[in-house]
Parts: structure tokens; sequence; C-alpha cells
């Protein structure tokens, strides 16, 4: 049996990311010293406080962002730059989509880049949309679409090229709460079908509960680190009123009390 690290596998070490402060001239470090291995086909939750660096850490994963030093590999490889085996999702559809193409040329856009031809694209394209639940607005513009059919088409596009890892940075932020559940449902369908590792970023306790395998809590910044990683054994989907999950979010709220 091979012992090589899946394709998918993120392998962090002694990762540290400072910046110069412009004013006092020293080094300010955002993380200092994050070490974690997010196994293939996982779904790993990144929570802190606001401000923490849950972002600047999931940017360094994505090769938006360079180390200071330390190792980010994905696979047996170092990244140093954005590649096609890690999409991004962001908090605001509205910044990612393209305003002049429909969803259906929005959810292609990335298969017609890699001259996938126009029968092919179709066929993907129907599959993600059916799959996000936007089947039957294919011809709409991202001005006709409400903030979750929005975000809807983002994740159909970024599924659409097939990355082995989705970076999700806070994507579900900016929706009122009905849509905001429909979404981290529709989410773990989605993960249960395709198997790729997710590492969703927020800093919203229930949220992390509803969605996490594993949940990663980051200290409060500068140097912020990942304090404790919790295994969360209930199954999906899961039940906000449950006896366990109550008993998980007081463990886990007691972090940030202190
Ligand atoms: N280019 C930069 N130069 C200097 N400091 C930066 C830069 N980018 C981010 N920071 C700082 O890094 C810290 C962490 O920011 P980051 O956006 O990663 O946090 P976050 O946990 O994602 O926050 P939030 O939950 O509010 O989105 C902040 O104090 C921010 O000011």
């Amino acid at each position: 049996m091979s012992t090589l690290p899946k394709q998918n596998e993120i392998h962090i070490e002694r990762l540290n990311k400072s910046y110069t402060q412009q004013s006092a001239g020293d080094l300010h470090y955002i993380i200092q010293d994050v070490d974690l291995v997010v196994k293939g086909g996982e779904f790993f939750v990144l929570l802190g406080p606001s401000g923490c660096g849950k972002s600047t850490l999931l940017s360094l994963i994505a090769g938006f962002v360079s180390k200071t030093s330390g190792q980010v590999r994905v696979g047996e490889k170092e990244v140093e730059r954005p590649g096609q085996d890690r999409a991004v999702v962001f908090q605001q559809a509205d910044s990612s989509l393209f305003p002049w193409l429909t969803v259906r040329e929005n959810v292609e856009f990335g298969l017609r880049m890699k001259r996938i031809p126009a029968a092919k694209r179709q066929e993907i394209s129907d599959q993600f949309i059916a799959l996000v639940g936007l089947l039957g607005h294919e011809s709409k513009f991202p001005r006709e679409l409400s903030g979750g059919m929005k975000q809807r088409v983002q994740l159909a596009r970024v599924l659409s090229n097939d990355p082995a890892i989705l970076l999700m940075d806070e994507p579900f932020g900016a929706l009122d709460a009905m849509t905001r559940r429909t979404m981290q449902r529709e989410l773990v369908k989605i993960w249960q079908e395709t198997d790729k590792t997710v590492i969703f970023v927020t800093h919203d306790i229930q949220e992390a509960l509803l969605l996490g395998g594993r949940i990663g809590i980051m200290s409060a910044g500068p140097s912020s680190r990942i304090t404790d990683i919790y295994d969360i054994p209930l199954s999906y989907p899961r039940d906000l009123a449950a006896p366990e999950f109550h008993a998980l979010y007081s463990q886990i709220q007691a972090h940030f009390d202190e």
C-alpha cells in the first residue's frame, strides 16, 4: 500500500506569517508556529475570534499570500501560488461573479478557459446547477438573483472545476439566517457526495458545530495559533436541539470566555 500523502491532504508545519509594522518598524506576527494536518476528504472548520488570522491562514493555503517561514504542502507539493487543486469561496459572491454573464455562463467560465467542448460544458454545468438547486435560473444575470442564489452560483462554479480542495472563507456570513441554514445543509450534502477536502472559516460556534468533522480553535491574535482541535462525533444532519450539540457548544464557548 502507498504511504504517499493523498493529493487532497494538507500539511502545515511551523507556519509563520508576519508583517513589518509601518509605524513601529518591528515584526508583527499574525500567525505563529501553526501545525496542522487536514486529511483528504475531511471537513475541517477553523474557528476563532474576529481578526485572529483565519483568513490569513486560508490565504496561505490558497497560495494568495506568501508565508514568512514554515511549510504548507498539498499532497507532496509545497504551496507557492494558487492552483487548480484549491478553490476559494468568499463571503461576498458579488466580487467573484461576472455581472455580464448569466448563471450558466458564470458556472461554465472555468471550463471555457480550459477549452472544454460546449456539449461537455453544458453537461457539467447542468449537473452542478442542479446540485445547488438553481435549475430554471440558468439564463438569469447576477443582478436578478438574491444573495443566497449568488452564493450558490459561486459554489456551482467552483465545483464545476472539480478542485480537490475547497477553501471557504465565511461563505454564508452575509446571508439571512434561513438561507444560511439551507446553504449549510446543502454544503454538507455536496461534500458527502463529492468527497472533497473542505476547510471552512467561521467565527460562529453553531455553524462550526453544524458542519465540521473536526474544529480547530484559533487563539486571539497577534501570534495566533491553533490551540485545540475537537473531533465532532455527531452524525449529519446535525440536530441543534440535541444535548450532545449543547454540550460541545458550551465546551467550545468556554475557550472564548477565558
Ligand atoms: N497585508 C496586511 N498587512 C498587515 N496586517 C495585515 C495584513 N493582512 C491582514 N493583516 C492583519 O492580520 C490580522 C488577521 O487578519 P485576518 O483577516 O486573517 O483575520 P480573520 O480572523 O480572518 O478576521 P475576520 O474574522 O474579522 O474576517 C488582522 O489584525 C489584520 O489587521
